[in-house]
C-alpha cells in the first residue's frame, strides 16, 4: 500500500485526494488546511483526517469544532508521497520542508519546472530513472502533451501552432477575470505553455500563444501541426481514438461547448462533472495535406489529476507506465469513447469508489 498525503485541499487537491483514495494500491492518509473554513469541513464529511498545514493555526480549528489529526509534520512522518497541491510558488516554499522529512514529493504545474527532479505527464514522459521528485506539468500543458505524443510517435511532428483561449478563472474564484473582455495573456509569444510541453517531449517544435476568456467551465484549443507524413483525416481520428485519455466527441452527441460537455459529465455522474480527458471534436479533426487542424477542450481542474496518481506510482513503486495507467483509469472510469459506444455501461468514479 502506498501511503499518500495531500498538502492543500483546493481545487486540485481535493480531486487528487478522491483519485488517490479509490485506488487499490493507494491510502490517502490525509490533507491539509491552512483554515477551518468550508472545504476543511467537506474533507471530514468525506471522511479524510485533516491535518493543518501551518502549526500555529491548530487552534482556529479546535474553535470551529473541527478535528484535526496533527500538523503537516506528522502528516510527512506518516506518508511515503506527499503530493503538493498548494497555491504556485507556495510548492517552492514548502519543498525545504518536504525534504527535512526525506519525503518523495509531487508538485504542480504553477511551479517552475526546476521544482523537480523531472517533469511528468503518464502518456507523453520519456524514460524516468530513481528520482525523489516529480512535477505534473499544467492543465493546458497535459492536454498538448497526451495529443501531440502519439502524433509524433505516428507520423514525426515538423511543426505544432497552438491558440489555447483559456478559461478566467476556476468556477469557485469569485475575484478572477476578465469579466468583460477576451485578453492576450501573455501578449508575449510563447506563452508559457510551449516550452513547458518541451520539458516532456523535448524534440517537438510546438509555437503556444494564449488568450484569457470570461468563463470558468474549460479551456480551448485550436491546433495545427505540421505532420511529417501525409496521412487521411480517418487514420488520424482512429490514432487519437486509440488514446485512453483522449475523447474524441462524435457529431451525433449534441455537444458543442464546456456547457454541455460539463453536463454530459454531470449527468453521466461524474463526480463534481469532471472530465478528466482532453475532449477533441471528432469533426475537427483535419488533415489537409500534411496539415492537422483540430478543437479540443481541456478542464482545467481534472485532466491533471489521473496524471497526478500515476506520478505517485511512479516515485513509489517499480510498476511500468502502462499498468499504472491502466490501474489509474480502471479506478477512476477515465475514457469516454468506451462510455458511448457501450450505452453507458462503463463506470465512473462514483461506482469505482462505492
Ligand atoms: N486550478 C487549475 O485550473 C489548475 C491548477 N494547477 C496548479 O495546481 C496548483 C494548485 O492550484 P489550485 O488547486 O487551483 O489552487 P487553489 O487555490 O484552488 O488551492 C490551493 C490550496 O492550497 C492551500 N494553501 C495555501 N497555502 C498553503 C500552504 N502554505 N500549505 C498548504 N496549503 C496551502 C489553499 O488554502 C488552497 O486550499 C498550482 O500550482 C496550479 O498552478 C494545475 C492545473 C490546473
Ligand atoms: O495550469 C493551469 O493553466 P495553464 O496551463 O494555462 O498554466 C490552470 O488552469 C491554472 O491557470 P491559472 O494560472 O490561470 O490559474
Amino acid at each position: 500500500m502506498i501511503r499518500v498525503g495531500v498538502n492543500g485541499y483546493g481545487t486540485i487537491g481535493k480531486r487528487v485526494a478522491d483519485a488517490v483514495a479509490v485506488q487499490a494500491d493507494m491510502e490517502l492518509v490525509g490533507v491539509t488546511k491552512t483554515s477551518p473554513d468550508y472545504g476543511a469541513e467537506a474533507a471530514l464529511r468525506r471522511g479524510y483526517d485533516l491535518y493543518v498545514a501551518i502549526d500555529d493555526r491548530a487552534d482556529e480549528f479546535e474553535d470551529a469544532g473541527l478535528g484535526i489529526a496533527g500538523t503537516l509534520d506528522d502528516l510527512l512522518d506518516a506518508v511515503d508521497v506527499i503530493v503538493d497541491c498548494a497555491p504556485g510558488g507556495v510548492g517552492e516554499r514548502n519543498r525545504p520542508t518536504y525534504e527535512a522529512h526525506d519525503t518523495p514529493a509531487i508538485y504542480q504545474g504553477g511551479e517552475d519546472a526546476a521544482i523537480a527532479d523531472a517533469s511528468f505527464n503518464a502518456r507523453a514522459s520519456g524514460e524516468i530513472g530513481d528520482v525523489g521528485s516529480l512535477r505534473v506539468v499544467s492543465c493546458n500543458t497535459t492536454g498538448l502533451s497526451r495529443l501531440l505524443a502519439p502524433l509524433d510517435e505516428a507520423y514525426g511532428v515538423e511543426k505544432a501552432r497552438v491558440t489555447l483561449v483559456r478559461r478566467g478563472g476556476d468556477p469557485s474564484e469569485t475575484d478572477r477575470g476578465p469579466i468583460n473582455d477576451v485578453v492576450p495573456d501573455p501578449a508575449t509569444v510563447p506563452s508559457h505553455h510551449g516550452p513547458d510541453v518541451n520539458t516532456i517531449l523535448p524534440d517537438v517544435d510546438v509555437d503556444t500563444a494564449a488568450l484569457k476568456a470570461p468563463v470558468t467551465g474549460m479551456h480551448t484549443h485550436s491546433v495545427n501541426v505540421t505532420l511529417g507524413g501525409e496521412p487521411t483525416t480517418d487514420e488520424v481520428r482512429e490514432l487519437l481514438r486509440d488514446e485512453t485519455r483522449l475523447f474524441l466527441i462524435p457529431e451525433r452527441a449534441g455537444i458543442d461547448g464546456a456547457g454541455t460537455l460539463k453536463d454530459y459529465a454531470a449527468d453521466i455522474g461524474r463526480d463534481r462533472g469532471d472530465l478528466w480527458e482532453n475532449c477533441v471534436w471528432e469533426e475537427s479533426i483535419s488533415v489537409e495535406g500534411k496539415d492537422l487542424y483540430l478543437f479540443q477542450n481541456v478542464h482545467q481542474e481534472a485532466d491533471v489529476v489521473p496524471e497526478n496518481v500515476d506520478a505517485v506510482r511512479t516515485l513509489a513503486t517499480d510498476i511500468s507506465r502502462e499498468e499504472s495507467t491502466a490501474r489509474t483509469n480502471e479506478a477512476l472510469g477515465v475514457g469516454l469513447d468506451s462510455l458511448l459506444s457501450d450505452g453507458g455501461a462503463g463506470r465512473n468514479q462514483i461506482a469505482a469508489g462505492d
